[in-house]
């Protein structure tokens, strides 16, 4: 691993480094912020997935988590949101597909299944990577935005018993009927719809029934005043399917928000504090 920058901060420290995926067959950049807890003991960790156009730049700079992150003693991971090192057709032309959105799934349909393999990344790769590197527990939760908000459910909901929580904010709840999901999974998956359940939240949360005792902890915050709310993101869908099967969900619509780093920021604390319950 590469150390790209090493910045103190709420008396942790914020790290960036790069290195060679074989999940995506090309170099991928992460930060993690390790709380000043981690200098004696190893600590549990949050993985952070952000949205379409994202690198693992913006929930660093913006979300104002890591106050609460030092206080807790909880690392947080960041990947970046797709590979970057290739040149497809039509991979950079568009801010909701290609690079900066590969919807934390692996793609099938070439050229894309050559390297987009961001759920292998997240799911495996990246946590065996900081957990050999860094004081990190195997004691694991996850959250996201929007896309990432996608990812992160994906993840849990596949992988139930290895993330002790999982949390969104605004996410793209059920993407096999929106447009961002749609134009996604027919360039990375193909036409065929049937196989693009796997990856959707609200087709996954059925499948949970009889694998888990006690349900995922499950919170999400959807801004009223988010612009895509309607059209691209759905919470009602999965909040309807969670109570279908008896799934716990705890989904909050906040009044005049909208779909920013702004809201984020404004409640980021309150889901520190729900996985750090979780781990604990
Ligand atoms: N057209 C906009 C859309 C991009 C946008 O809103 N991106 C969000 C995530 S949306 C769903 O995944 C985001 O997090 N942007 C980065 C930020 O720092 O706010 C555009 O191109 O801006």
């Amino acid at each position: 691993m590469e150390l790209l920058s090493s910045t103190k901060t709420h008396a942790g420290w914020l790290k960036r480094y790069r290195h060679k995926s074989t999940s995506v067959k090309g170099d991928m950049t992460f930060a993690v912020y390790l709380p000043p807890q981690a200098e004696t003991q190893r600590v549990p960790v949050l993985y952070w997935l952000s949205g379409l156009t994202c690198t693992d730049e913006n929930f660093i700079q913006k979300a104002g988590a890591f106050r609460k992150a030092a206080e807790l003693g909880l690392a947080i991971v960041c990947p970046d949101t797709s590979p970057r090192g290739t040149d497809y057709p039509n991979e950079h032309e568009s801010y909701d597909f290609g690079s900066g959105a590969g919807f934390y799934i692996n793609a099938t349909v070439e050229p894309y299944s050559g390297t987009y393999h961001m759920y292998d990344y997240v799911v495996d790769e990246l946590p065996r990577l900081v957990e050999e590197h860094f004081p990190i527990t195997e004691k694991r939760s996850i959250s996201g935005h929007s896309m990432g908000g996608h990812g992160a459910l994906i993840c849990a909901l596949k992988n139930p018993n290895r993330y002790q929580s999982v949390s969104a904010f605004a996410p793209i709840a059920n993407p096999t009927q929106c447009p961002w999901g749609e134009k996604a999974f027919t360039g990375y998956l193909g036409n065929d719809k049937t196989t693009w359940e796997e990856w959707d939240a609200t087709c996954l949360v059925k499948n949970l029934i009889g694998q888990l005792q006690q349900g995922l902890p499950l919170f999400i915050d959807q801004g009223e005043s988010d612009d895509f709310l309607d059209e691209q993101l759905k919470p009602q869908a999965l909040e309807a399917a969670c109570e279908e099967v008896g799934q716990p969900i705890t989904l909050r619509r906040q009044a005049g928000y909208d779909h920013s780093y702004f809201f984020i920021s404004s409640f980021i604390e309150e889901h520190l504090e729900f996985h750090f319950n979780a781990l604990s």
